[in-house]
């Protein structure tokens, strides 16, 4: 088995990195700190999940996670492991999974045979502990062997003597089984021969019962011969009573029908009256409907008699009061023809009114308008007035301009020079332009006050011409609103003329009109009286007194046809009818019932006979029976006796089989428990034995014999390999021997000694640093090899540290012979002078944090 190759990913100062094993000597070579070692503890936690430190510190810093994957390569065959920080953990067989758990994995290793600890102890050799492996063998051995935990499996807190505890305690508890095993059978022999008596005496019962059933079966065959007879006895014999008593019962029957024949002549004779009586109901129904009806007539003629005298009165008014109707009709007439004049009268009138109305209000109005001052006067005194305005107002225009003409020459006198006056051109000194000055502001204020006397009355004349301006406006709208209203009064006064003409024609005609209305309304409500009865005829009168005559014709009819239903009916009644009626009901029925008795009589005759003769046959095969209930009775009487005896033996019987069974029962219940107890106690057997195997298994481990044989077993193994292995080295050693001590303070540890070609014996404390190197790097292969069988591999973790020069050499080719027995060894060094050994170069560099790794071709 060989490390094909290891690759890191963020693990320690690792980012990525791919290591292949390219050679037998493999050598990681690099300044410390570098990342060397870094490797080895990824091809170790790989394998072995194992680290320097605490797992998670393996991841490189700044990163979540870490991960190493390792190839594994024996002949044709690989394994790759691959582990993760965080867990996660896979094994594949020739690139196939087969392993996915942290156990499982470890399993699969150690299946390869990479075993943990034996590894770990010889060839994962770290920094300057290839000698170590001399100072503790034994607890190296017995680290590889196990023993440790052998010793931990056997101590008085161990696991084997929990057991043994536990076993001791258990066994205890099965004590008590044996006191109830002997008691179980002792209960056993009572219960069987209480059984074997019991078995007896339900066997004598069983013969008992026996002859009392076949007793039993005779008596009661005998009994149901005499029950069979008793049956048709009693059968007979029923029916002869039922018989008698049917006969006596007909003849008590048709005594109480001895007088029906008389009841039946009575009852038919009553029948023929009332039938007699009830045909008179008709003629009584006749009369009282003929009485009705006269009762009827008699009111309607009462009514038409009254309608006669009403229609009568009515005919005398309507005669009274027929002159003021045709008085009326004529007045109607006219009044019509004079509407049309009457109505344009009224026209006229109201016209006339409106007309004189409005004459009044124009008059009025005209009063009410004042005229103060005349249109005329008012525009003459205007033009006048506007006139003195204006000139007012060019009179104070000129004063501005005389004003403005002053003050300028007021000023160029002022700026003048001397000698020559600017407004008479003479010669101009100071008195003479202050006399010219003194002028013009004299006459500047004489201007200014005339100025504002002139506004003064300008303000007041321009007032005076607006009020005027105003007035003479009203007076101008004053008179043509005057004009108006008296043309409107010429206009009114000409209707007003012609309404009175036209009035004064139609005023005869319009007077003729009321008076007719007047004596219209006097005579309207005998008009209306009239209309009341105008409907009335004389031929109405005739008619009703026709129909009158009739009526009372057929009264009279009526009448005598009363007279004959009375004379016919006589003194009879109605309700006599109706008791008639009903008791004519009630004979009926009782001459139905009369002659339903007739029938039954007749069939309860015929009935009488059958039974005489019935009784007669009954007796006749009563005496043929010859039966005695007597011999019945005492035939029972024995029957049940001998019953009693069969289920007073049945249920003493029944009681000792329910006992037998009981017991039985509780036979087998306690044979039951007999075995189980045995099956507990042949338990407890075994746990004794158990215990004695566990303790005297316990005795065999702890015993350091037992150790001692194991560690020599091996040692035997070891020695034998590691002298194999040291004559590979090329030593000059004849032979290495390994013992356990057995002198004082050395018994049970392991000595190694060297013996010299001469056949001297050496302590390994004398050989030289470089055999000793030698003989560790042996022991360890030797003790690999003896538990593992060939190796595979070999680490060296900085092997030279801590060497002189001398012995740094010799190692180097004590490592170069190792691949006699050891195909490939990965070497982590510092050191240069290793490379004289290498057939592969790695070299590890660090790039800022990182780990490099690079291979290096050798020179
Ligand atoms: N978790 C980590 N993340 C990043 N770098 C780490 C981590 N743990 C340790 N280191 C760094 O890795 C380097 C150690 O690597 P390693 O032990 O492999 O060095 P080496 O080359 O074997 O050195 P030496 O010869 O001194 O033993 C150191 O520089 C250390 O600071």
């Amino acid at each position: 088995m060989r490390i094909e190759s290891v690759s890191l990913k963020d693990f320690l100062s690792h980012d990525r990195t791919q290591v292949n094993f390219k050679g037998e000597i493999n050598v990681i070579i690099g300044q410390n700190g570098a990342g060397k070692s870094s490797i080895i503890d990824a091809i170790t936690f790989a394998l072995f999940k194992e680290a320097r430190e605490n797992v998670s510190e393996l991841i490189r810093k700044g990163s979540k996670s870490a991960e190493v994957e390792l190839i594994l390569k024996e002949g044709s065959n690989s394994f790759k492991v691959v582990r993760s920080i965080p867990a996660s953990d896979y094994f594949y067989e020739n690139d196939k999974l087969s392993a996915r758990q942290s156990r499982e994995v470890d399993k699969k290793v150690e299946s390869i045979g990479l075993n943990k600890k034996v590894m770990l102890s010889t060839t994962f050799v770290k920094q300057g502990e290839i000698e170590s492996v001399f100072e503790d063998l034994t607890g190296v051995l017995k680290k590889v062997m196990m023993i440790d935990s052998l010793e931990k499996l056997t101590s008085s807190d161990g696991k084997i003597k929990r057991l043994i505890d536990a076993y001791e305690v258990e066994m205890k508890s099965y004590q008590r089984y044996e006191d109830e095993l002997k008691r179980v059978s002792s209960d056993i022999l009572s219960t069987s021969s209480d059984i074997a008596t019991l078995e007896a005496s339900v066997s004598s019962l069983q013969d008992e019962l026996h002859r009392l059933h076949e007793l039993e079966d005779i008596k009661s065959k005998e009994v149901a011969t005499l029950e069979e007879k008793f049956k048709v006895y009693t059968e007979v014999r029923t029916q002869l009573e039922t018989n008698r008593r049917e006969r006596t019962q007909i003849l008590n029957e048709l005594d109480s029908y001895k007088d029906l024949d008389s009841q039946l002549a009575e009852s038919q004779t009553r029948l023929k009256e009332l039938q007699e009586l009830t045909k008179k109901k008709d003629l009584i129904s006749k009369l009282e409907s003929e009485t009705k009806r006269y009762q009827e007539l008699n009111i309607v003629l009462r009514d038409e008699m009254k309608r006669r005298d009403s229609i009568k009165a009515n005919l005398d008014l309507k005669e009274k009061l027929e002159p003021y109707h045709k008085e009326y009709q004529e007045l109607y007439q006219k009044q019509r023809d004079l509407r049309e004049a009457y109505e344009k009268f009224r026209e006229l009138r109201a016209a006339l009114c409106e007309r004189r109305r409005q004459r009044d209000l124009n008059s009025k109005k005209l009063a009410a308008v004042k005229l103060v001052r005349k249109a005329e006067d008012l525009e003459r005194e205007l033009s006048l007035m506007s006139a003195e305005r204006d000139e007012a107002h060019n009179e104070i225009s000129r004063l501005e301009l005389e004003l403005v003409q002053i003050r300028k020459g007021r000023e160029a006198l002022i700026s003048a020079n001397e000698g020559k006056c600017p407004v008479c051109g003479g010669p101009l000194d100071e008195a003479h332009r202050k006399e010219l000055i003194d002028k013009y502001d004299r006459r500047e204020r004489e201007i200014v006050g005339e100025m504002e006397s002139l506004q003064r009355k300008y303000e007041s004349l321009k007032r005076e011409v607006e009020i005027l301006n105003k007035q003479l406006s009203e007076a101008r709208s004053n008179e043509s609103l005057i004009k108006t209203i008296q043309e409107n009064l010429e206009g009114l006064n000409q209707e007003i003329a012609q309404l009175e003409a036209s009035l004064s024609e139609l005023t005869e005609k319009a007077n003729q009109y009321e008076l007719i209305n007047e004596r219209l309304e006097h005579l309207k409500e005998y008009e209306d009286e009239y209309n009341s009865v105008r409907s009335y005829k004389e031929e109405d009168l005739y008619e009703l007194e026709e129909m009158l005559a009739t009526h009372e014709h057929t009264l009279h009819d009526v009448k005598e046809e009363i007279n004959n239903l009375k004379r016919e009916v006589g003194n009879l009644t109605r309700d006599q009818i109706e008791r008639a009626e009903l008791e004519l009901q009630e004979v009926t029925n009782r001459l139905n019932e009369l002659n339903k008795k007739r029938g039954k009589r007749e069939e309860l005759v015929k009935r009488r006979y059958v039974l005489e003769e019935s009784i007669e046959r009954l007796k006749q095969k009563l005496d043929a029976l010859n039966f005695e209930e007597e011999e019945l009775r005492k035939a029972k009487v024995e029957l049940d006796s001998i019953r009693r005896q069969v289920q007073t033996v049945e249920r003493d019987l029944g009681e000792k089989r329910g006992k037998l069974e009981q017991m039985r029962i509780s036979l087998s219940n306690l044979e039951r428990t007999k075995r189980d107890l045995e099956t507990k106690l042949s338990e407890a057997n075994k746990l004794r034995n158990e215990k004695e195997r566990l303790e005297k298994l316990r005795q065999v481990l702890s015993e350091s014999r037992l150790q001692s044989f194991l560690i020599s077993t091996l040692i035997s193994r070891i020695e034998n390999n590691l002298n194999d292995i040291m004559s590979m080295f090329n030593m000059s050693f004849s032979r290495v021997t390994i013992r356990m001590g057995s002198t004082k303070g050395l018994k049970g540890k392991v000595e190694i000694k060297v013996y010299t070609q001469s056949g001297q014996e050496l302590q390994i404390g004398l050989l030289s640093g470089g055999e000793r190197i030698a003989l560790a790097l042996a022991l360890r292969i030797a003790i690999a090899r003896s538990l593992m069988g060939e190796l595979g591999f070999m680490i060296l973790d900085e092997p030279t540290t801590h060497l002189d020069s001398e012995r740094r050499t010799e190692l180097l080719s004590i490592i170069r012979d190792s691949m006699n027995v050891v195909p490939q060894i990965i070497v982590v060094t510092h050191d240069e002078e290793v490379l004289q050994i290498a057939d592969y170069v790695l070299r590890v560099e660090k790039l800022g944090d990182v780990s490099r790794v690079k291979e290096e071709v050798i020179q």
